[in-house]
């Protein structure tokens, strides 16, 4: 029998089990470790029968090669004839001739935000750059934003941005301007504009619109010497840059290979973070680098049980492929990892929301809506449907240590992170509700179904290094599901249309005529009640 056909056979059986028989199995692996992490998959509906033949059908879709073609050069994101190389940014050596120059700018960044750190690289009125506002979108936001946040508590990390305000301005809605300058000092802010094309729209605009306000603001200095002094920028379209006033100096770049959403160990992540959190980056690309290390070296059948981004991207693809899970939910019982949710919404969603392989077949079924917040947040938010609505799978992450002392705290926090897989996977009967004696009419309202799978990754703490390895399990795991899928993970066509449309709805707001237009009764109730 084929090896899928043998895993839809599979799923059936499995299917009819519940958790709660698998849980009491004790011969099913069910845990891998790497360093300080421990995935436990103890409560996904996954049997050793299950590891075996997704190894089996790993290996004969070529995942393997596929993986390696992550780390050769080799042009695996077809459509747009581009290499994906993300792990290369974070390699400590490689045979590859570009390293050369991923190490030249690796340098320049530290050397630059060292500069600005200590005082040597000032503003234009000689006042040190205490503040970073980074305008971008989308790939140039989210990652950074989310190692940010994760980093702003860890004590060293906290120690080394102390005095520093780090902002991130996104959104074109001018709100977000007002937001993130309303108590930034322009005298002791740098802007970094970080776009990869520098053409995306909302970017653009901010910037134009933070580069008026910096000249303006700084009025008695001449404005080339305010743009000089206060805004750099990341990208790889260095006459833009340029045509936008930016010098060639001040300008750091990365490469085509490098996709938006996997770009935080690029200069689009690394610029922000050094000059917020100085040398600690270093341990955040070391981290990752770990992981990427480990991911191919373990890219096989033997390895597969140890290897991490591969089980869990093995167990992903078999939730939505063959369990038919339509979700994923991401829950970090650590407030650290507020934006983690949302970094990897964009990683997978915008990787693996595709419509047909690579040779343009259609697909039945691609990857997961994926949402998520931090725990115990969420708890009392959209769990319900989680315990009696749809069936969601989860994943669960946690740290052994906190950055606070309040070990208290901690210990309620973490209870609840390993409650809640239990209440997933166990339920609770309508025999244990009679024994609570739950009145008759109760019974359904109060009943929990269990056999809802999760994961857990476990951590011993969060600091830069394995927040880098958190990035690389996720980037990973992503790219192993497309492989499954034969889909191609690194373009994003998808995002194309709308951002069309756009322009053309906004040449149509300004000629006033709405008539043939399909949001006709929209637009006219917006310009009769915008502002003027
Ligand atoms: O870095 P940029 O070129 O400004 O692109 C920013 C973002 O916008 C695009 O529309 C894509 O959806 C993202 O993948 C990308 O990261």
């Amino acid at each position: 029998m084929e090896v899928l056909t043998k895993l839809r056979h599979h799923a059936n059986q499995i299917k009819a089990h519940h958790l709660r028989d698998l849980l009491s199995d004790s011969s099913r692996n069910t845990h891998a470790n790497f360093e300080s992490i421990l995935l436990d998959f103890s409560h996904s509906k996954v049997t050793n029968e299950t590891l075996e033949l997704l190894s089996e059908y790993a290996e004969s879709s070529n995942l393997f090669t596929k993986i390696a073609g992550l780390y050769s050069g080799e042009v695996i994101n077809p459509t747009e004839g581009r290499s994906v190389l993300h792990t290369l940014l974070r390699a400590e050596t490689s045979d590859l001739p570009i390293f050369g120059e991923v190490v030249d700018v690796r340098n320049r960044i530290k050397d630059f935000s060292s500069k600005v750190r200590n005082g040597e690289f000032v503003g234009v009125s000689g006042k040190p750059l205490v503040d970073t506002l980074c305008i971008g979108i989308g790939g140039s936001y989210l990652g950074p934003e989310f190692v940010a946040e994760a980093l702003k508590t860890e004590p060293e990390c906290a120690r080394a941005a102390a005095g520093r305000k780090l902002r991130f301005l996104a959104n074109v809605d001018p709100v977000d301007f007002i937001r993130n300058t309303s108590d930034l000092d322009p005298h002791t802010t740098l802007v970094i504009v970080i776009s990869k094309t520098f053409t995306t729209a909302e970017t653009m605009m901010n910037a134009k619109t933070v580069k008026e306000w910096m000249v303006k603001s700084l009025g008695e200095f001449p404005a080339d010497e305010v743009v000089k002094k206060h805004i750099v920028a990341v990208s790889t379209n260095i006459p833009k840059t340029s045509e936008f006033g930016i010098s060639v100096e001040n300008v750091f770049g990365f490469w085509d290979w490098v996709g938006g959403r996997f770009s935080v160990t690029s200069a689009v992540g690394l610029l922000p973070l050094y000059l917020q959190y100085g040398e600690n980056v270093t341990n955040f690309l070391k981290g990752a680098n770990s992981v990427d290390k480990m991911f191919l070296e373990k890219a096989n059948r033997g390895g597969l049980s140890q290897n991490l981004p591969l089980l869990l991207g093995i167990i992903g693809w078999w939730n939505t492929e063959f369990l038919e899970y339509s979700s994923r939910a991401i829950l970090p019982y650590s407030q650290a990892l507020v934006r983690f949710a949302a970094h990897i919404q964009q990683v997978d969603m915008e990787s693996n929301g595709k419509q047909c392989s690579l040779t343009g077949e259609p697909v039945k079924t691609t990857g997961p809506l994926v949402f998520g917040e931090p725990g115990t947040n969420g708890q009392h938010s959209f769990y319900q449907l989680m315990h009696q609505g749809r069936i969601v799978p989860a994943e669960f992450i946690g740290f052994c240590k906190s950055h606070s002392t309040d070990t208290l705290a901690h210990n309620e926090l973490m209870s609840n992170f390993f409650a809640q897989p239990d209440a997933l996977a166990l339920g609770k009967t309508d025999y244990q509700l009679g024994t609570e004696k739950c009145p008759d009419h109760l019974i359904p309202h109060k009943r929990f179904p269990g056999d809802r799978p999760s994961l857990s990754i476990l951590i011993e703490n969060l600091n830069s290094y394995t927040c880098g390895q958190l990035l690389a399990l996720y980037e990973h795991r992503v790219a192993v599901e497309g492989f499954l899928w034969g889909i191609n993970s690194f373009d994003q066509f998808g995002v194309e249309l709308g951002k069309g449309l756009a322009t053309q709805v906004k040449k149509t707001i300004e000629t006033g005529n709405f008539d043939e237009h399909p949001s006709k009764r929209l637009l006219e109730f917006y310009v009769a009640h915008r502002n003027n």
